[in-house]
């Protein structure tokens, strides 16, 4: 068993199975037992369970789970656009693509395979979206699951264009929590942020810490590359480190939009707080050739935990 952990092939943890639709989705797992599911569809992260079985991301119960709409919860890829900001459908279509596996990646740093069960996933622009977005580009993704439990996703868009072109990014991260009244998030305090609630107007974040009693859908700008997120009552913390993202989206519908929403079951945003990496404000523009590495890792650790290495959170 030492052994076994000594050489952990990351291929020897992979399985790819079919999702309810029948498209290949891929289960990381780490040899603690923690797992993580990626589906081809949309190369969304749709689950990812700590070493006791215990979900961590968010998926409503009324989740239309049928292309070419994306599946709310989990974390869905939101590119070439952000939002409704721009010509695209919302969000951008690489979320309602089917992405493959893709055996002969890029080469990344090799602390980035080190110890982990990964998959690596491609995207390129079929002629549909070429018509819409004429650009192309090739979009690789790995998802890895480390030792530790943490998720770790890599985004890596190269130009192959004769053009430069401009885009938006986000890591659409469905976080699962108690109760959204207990939570609260640090790290963003004094931050400016753009309330999409107020016209895309520009405010300062005050107070201590954010918290939750009413409808937010906030993008904050050059926000710290750690954040925390506190669930009081189920005494966990969602540690969120990002890479290449300078804007972090706060997301959480409320009970009136919500209902709204034909795949979001009643008061189920309550337990749900979308916090996501994203690269919105200044859109990431690629020269022919150019590369653009967007990094999001996230870990979940005891609320007691306290450590230099959240600095410049404080430590409760
Ligand atoms: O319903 P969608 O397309 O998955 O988007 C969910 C939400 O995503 C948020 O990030 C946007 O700011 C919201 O305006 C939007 O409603």
């Amino acid at each position: 068993m030492g052994h076994y952990a000594a050489v952990w092939d990351h291929r020897a943890a992979i399985e790819v199975t079919k999702d309810w639709n029948g498209i290949d989705q891929v289960v990381l797992r780490n040899p603690q037992g923690a797992s993580v599911r990626v589906s081809l569809h949309g190369g969304q992260v749709t689950s990812w369970r700590n070493d006791r079985g215990e979900e961590l991301l968010f998926t409503s119960s009324k989740a239309i789970f049928k292309p070419p709409k994306a599946m709310r919860g989990g974390i869905p890829i939101c590119f070439p656009q952000f939002g409704n900001c721009g010509s695209l459908e919302q969000h951008g279509f690489a979320r309602n693509r089917i992405w493959t596996i893709d055996d002969n990646p890029p080469p990344l740093p090799p602390n980035d395979s080190h110890g982990k069960s990964f998959v690596d996933l491609v995207l390129k622009p079929s002629e549909e979206d070429l018509k819409c977005w004429p650009h192309s580009f090739e979009f690789c993704l790995r998802v890895s699951l480390a030792a530790d439990g943490h998720l770790v996703l890599i985004s890596r868009v190269r130009n192959i264009n004769g053009k430069p072109f401009s885009f938006s990014f986000a890591y659409h991260t469905y976080l699962s929590v108690s109760d959204i009244s207990e939570v609260r998030i640090e790290g963003l305090e004094t931050i400016d942020y753009l309330d999409n609630l107020r016209q895309r107007q520009r405010f300062t974040e005050q107070g201590d810490a954010l918290t939750f009693e009413s409808e937010v859908d906030q993008v904050y700008l050059s926000s710290p590359n750690v954040i925390a997120v506190l669930d009081h009552e189920r005494k966990r913390t969602y540690v969120i480190r990002k890479e290449g993202l300078p804007d972090t989206v706060v997301w959480n519908p409320w009970e009136r939009k919500s209902k709204m929403m034909v795949d979001f079951g009643d008061e189920e945003y309550k337990q749900m707080l979308c916090v996501d990496g994203a690269a919105i404000e200044k859109p990431i523009t690629l020269k022919p050739g150019e590369e653009w590495t967007g990094r999001l890792e996230l870990a979940v650790v005891p609320s007691s935990f306290c450590s230099e290495d959240l600095d410049p959170l404080r430590c409760p």
